[in-house]
């Protein structure tokens, strides 16, 4: 039997048919698209449109490479970048594009409904997690202040990956693992807060589709796709997930002990909870995965997208950009660059710039900068692991999955920021690949008792790539904590003075 993982990301989308009976990747598609160019700063914005469009070219490479195999296909695994607000009219069809995970204008919101429940504090008691403008929720209360005519239009709300599924099976639902993105979903109960949903308008409650278990089938493949795509006529659609929650999956983080960083548009840190951890300083969130445990995690919005910013700017490939990167020593000479293009999550900086500082005439060159965004990217994320350790998780091996783990330089990088070891899995496409499993895991235990277990199944389907493991380096790991303690205070003081 074989199964279709699909990772709708910010970048582009990535397709994988995996064979449940030998492990391998036997086919895989990938089809990019571009956020909607012309909006003002920190509107970030797509067509839901598009991302359905690059799910088909995606999976029709896959499928072509199949051929007649085709036919084995018995399930599909959708991820998607979270928390992106896809409303919907009555038609069904999106009223507007999604504004993004990474769409920061609604600082207003996030102030104005923190002020209504008693702040930080207040929210973290209700949902678990800070309102931080990444989140969905505050999405729709800008668009109900900003578009009213789109908000009177709404009648149903939807995450990326929900309207993925919806356009696969016809069914609209949410699973516990992507909705604890929204802000309205209490993390300790699995269940709406209605206070916050209320405040937002009464209506909020009827656009929310079914919430439930993240291990059940979400539907079957609607019958015109299954003809046009030439599968079998009962293949299932597993109930999906937010891209870390099924990067947790398929990185075999599915039991605690096990830590994930991801390397793609965004960076994240995530290691699976047996119960909510909820971080009083709102910075880890305390989101739900996607086997119905816990999520603890952090996230940054800037890390390929500064690698790609500084490629672009000295028109490298990617070789080249790792070739300066590695060209480059620890510390990049004293450059440091603050990597917030687009504003930053953590640390909370919805109007944050980047910044390079520390430049001499002796040491601006490209690939000192090339050096800096990678070391600022990274230990962005190693302040996470800092604040993972003050929650008591203490990683001796990190798992790197996404894009930017395939950059050996980069991997040495991660372990000396993070002064751990590192290790990437034998595919970078972890997300597409935790699809693949869950629906594996919910196509054999539909409706009965469990005949597979998540542990059967990553023992067998997730394999690390040892020849990517990486040793930090101790004099190199104790540079970068004092260049963390460096970023972290010129943050901060940036900050207080009103410049990020
Ligand atoms: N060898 C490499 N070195 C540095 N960056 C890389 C390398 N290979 C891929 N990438 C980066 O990974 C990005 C894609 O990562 P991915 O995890 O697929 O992102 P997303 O899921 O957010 O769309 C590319 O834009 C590219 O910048
Ligand atoms: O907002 C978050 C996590 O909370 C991001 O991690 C998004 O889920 C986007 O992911 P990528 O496209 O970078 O994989």
């Amino acid at each position: 039997m074989y199964f279709l993982g699909i990772d709708s990301g910010t970048q582009s989308t990535k397709a994988i048919v995996l064979d449940l009976e030998s492990g391998k990747i036997l086919a895989s598609g990938h089809n990019a698209y571009d956020l909607i160019e012309g909006l003002p700063p920190g509107h970030l914005e797509q067509h839901p449109q598009d991302w359905l469009n690059a799910v088909e070219a995606s999976v029709k490479q896959c499928l072509e490479k199949l051929g007649a195999d085709r036919a084995k296909i018995a399930g599909i695994g959708v991820s998607g970048q979270q928390h992106g607000l896809v409303a919907l009219g009555a038609d069904d069809k999106p009223v507007r594009p999604a504004k993004l995970w990474c769409d920061t204008s609604t600082q207003a919101q996030c102030a104005e409904m923190a002020h209504e429940f008693g702040g930080h504090p207040g929210i973290i008691a209700l949902a678990g997690n800070a309102m931080l403008p990444g989140y969905t929720i505050p999405k729709l209360l800008w668009m109900k202040q900003n578009e009213p005519e789109n908000f009177a239009k709404t009648t149903s709300i939807l995450l990326p990956h929900d309207y993925i599924n919806f356009w696969l099976s016809g069914v609209k639902r949410m699973e516990y693992g992507d909705a604890s993105g929204m802000g309205i979903l209490n993390v300790n109960t699995r269940q709406w807060c209605y206070e916050i949903c209320d405040y937002i308008d009464p209506r909020v409650r009827s656009m929310l589709p079914e919430l439930g278990s993240s291990r059940s089938v979400h539907g079957r493949l609607r019958p015109e796709l299954a003809k046009a795509w030439g599968l079998g006529d009962n293949v299932i659609i597993s109930a999906g997930g937010g891209d870390n929650m099924m990067g947790a999956i398929g990185t075999g983080n599915i039991k605690p002990g096990v830590v994930t960083a991801s390397f793609g548009t965004s960076g994240t840190l995530y290691g699976v909870a047996a119960a909510p951890v909820v971080d009083g300083q709102g910075e880890v969130a305390a989101f739900c995965d996607s086997t119905d445990q816990w999520l603890p995690l952090v996230c940054t919005m800037n890390v390929t997208v500064v690698t790609e910013q500084v490629r672009e700017m000295y028109g490298w490939d990617l070789k080249q950009l790792e070739a300066a990167v590695a060209s480059a020593p620890v510390g990049a000479e004293g450059v440091m660059f603050l990597p917030y293009l687009n504003g930053e999550r953590t640390p909370n900086l919805p109007n944050g710039t980047g910044v390079l500082h520390g430049l001499r005439p002796t040491n601006m060159t490209p690939a000192n900068i090339a050096r800096a965004a990678v070391e600022g990217a990274t230990l962005g994320l190693a302040y996470g692991l800092k604040r993972f350790r003050d929650l008591g998780m203490n990683p001796t091996e990190v798992r790197l999955t996404g894009g930017g783990s395939k950059s050996p330089v980069w991997r040495q990088i991660v372990a000396d920021c993070f002064n751990a070891e590192v290790v990437t899995l034998s595919t970078s496409e972890g997300a597409a690949l935790g699809g693949a499993i869950q629906a594996a895991f919910a196509q054999a235990n539909e409706g009965g008792a469990e005949k597979v277990s998540y542990e059967q199944l990553c023992a067998k389907l997730v394999a690390l790539d040892e020849s990517t493991r990486c040793k930090p380096n101790a004099e190199n790991a104790a540079k970068y904590t004092l260049q963390l303690e460096r970023q972290m205070e010129l943050t901060g003081r940036l900050q207080q003075t009103g410049w990020l």
